[in-house]
């Protein structure tokens, strides 16, 4: 129902009792770690086998580094930032028109996670699009605020090709030919993400996203500057990934920790809100087309052949991801041989 969305209306004053999790399911806030951990990786290094060696380390013991130099211009981010703050504002009539709780929609206006699905809801509003390819796409995007589509667009093409040399980066780090992933990726989809966490009266009882792992192959994030709320589960460990000034966040995401046999891990992640200044992230995520196999390549598998998981296509994964509550075991789990 659209009347849930919580970026309409008036300031909350009271978390409603649906957002409230048992308390063994709280975010325990007191014993997070700073973030003095997560690697901070410049691809503007020009030693490429230093570089390779950065991405190794980062993927192989957390599974989320942030990137500076990464060659999305700066203004840009900037613009679509404001853009994206604006949608947000937009009023609820407005908004209306875009709400869907449909999973299967390609453009759409949400709440929570998967309203039909779990009994207690999550303090977030998204906004959910396809981006790739751009053509087919933008004509479902809101046309309100008018400059969206133009600044998206643009922003969407510069964090596709980020993308693309991340997965040169890891695979070679995985000791494949530079190529060798985005090959098995083939014409991979872009899906599109703008979270908004408005402040909450309880940050203490809820999540704006509880633990998850991304079923995509990689994640790049932005986030807001300002304001922190992403934390990462390193060695049982939730750890602030701090906003670094111009960077985005990476993560390996379920496909990759598949294709990599397991050698890397598509870590759990979880957003938390505060009380007193709405959170935004932007999301881009890299994920195989729905026909792509996947399947670990022969190097990481070894002689005997005996890969960590069964091979499926990424329709079947991205149907089972989204069948289930998003703090449930490790869907991959479900695709172990
Ligand atoms: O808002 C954040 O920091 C995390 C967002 C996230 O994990 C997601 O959209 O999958
Ligand atoms: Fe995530």
């Amino acid at each position: 129902m659209a009347g849930q969305l919580l970026s309409t209306g008036s300031p909350h004053q009271f978390l409603p009792e649906s957002y409230i999790r048992s308390v063994k399911d709280r975010p325990k806030l007191k014993e997070v770690a700073d973030d003095d951990h997560i690697p901070i990786v410049d691809l503007g290094c020009s030693d490429t086998i230093e570089l390779v060696n950065q991405i190794e380390n980062a993927c192989r013991v957390y599974g989320f580094f942030q990137v500076v130099n990464h060659g999305v211009d700066a203004q840009l981010v900037g613009k679509l930032k404001g853009v994206a703050k604006e949608f947000f504002r937009l009023p609820s009539e407005e908004k209306i028109k875009l709400y869907s709780d449909d999973p299967t929609k390609k453009t759409r206006l949400s709440t929570s996670f998967n309203v039909r699905k779990e009994t207690v809801h999550n303090w977030r509003d998204y906004l959910r699009f396809h981006a790739y390819p751009l053509e087919e796409n933008v004509p479902n995007w809101p046309s309100n605020p008018p400059t969206f589509k133009e600044i998206v667009s643009e922003y969407c093409k510069q964090v596709r090709k980020l993308g693309f040399q991340l997965v040169e980066l890891i695979s070679e780090s995985l000791g494949l030919e530079k190529d060798e992933i985005n090959k098995i990726l083939g014409e991979p989809e872009q899906h599109m993400a703008v979270n908004f966490y408005p402040p909450c009266p309880a940050p203490d009882l809820t999540y704006g996203l509880p633990p998850h792992t991304d079923p995509n192959a990689l994640t790049i994030l932005l986030q807001d500057q300002q304001v922190t709320g992403l934390q990462v589960l390193n060695n049982d460990q939730w750890i602030k990934v701090d906003p670094y000034p111009d960077a985005f966040v990476v993560n390996i995401g379920d496909q990759l920790q598949a294709l990599s046999n397991g050698r890397y891990q598509s870590v759990w992640h979880r957003a938390i809100v505060n009380e007193s200044i709405a959170r935004l992230s932007v999301a881009s995520f890299l994920a195989p087309s729905n026909t792509t196999n996947i399947s670990a390549p022969y190097k990481l598998v070894g002689e005997n052949y005996l890969p960590i998981y069964r091979n499926f296509t990424y329709e079947e994964y991205y149907k089972k991801f989204w069948s289930r509550n998003l703090d449930q075991e490790h869907c991959l789990e479900l695709f172990k041989n």
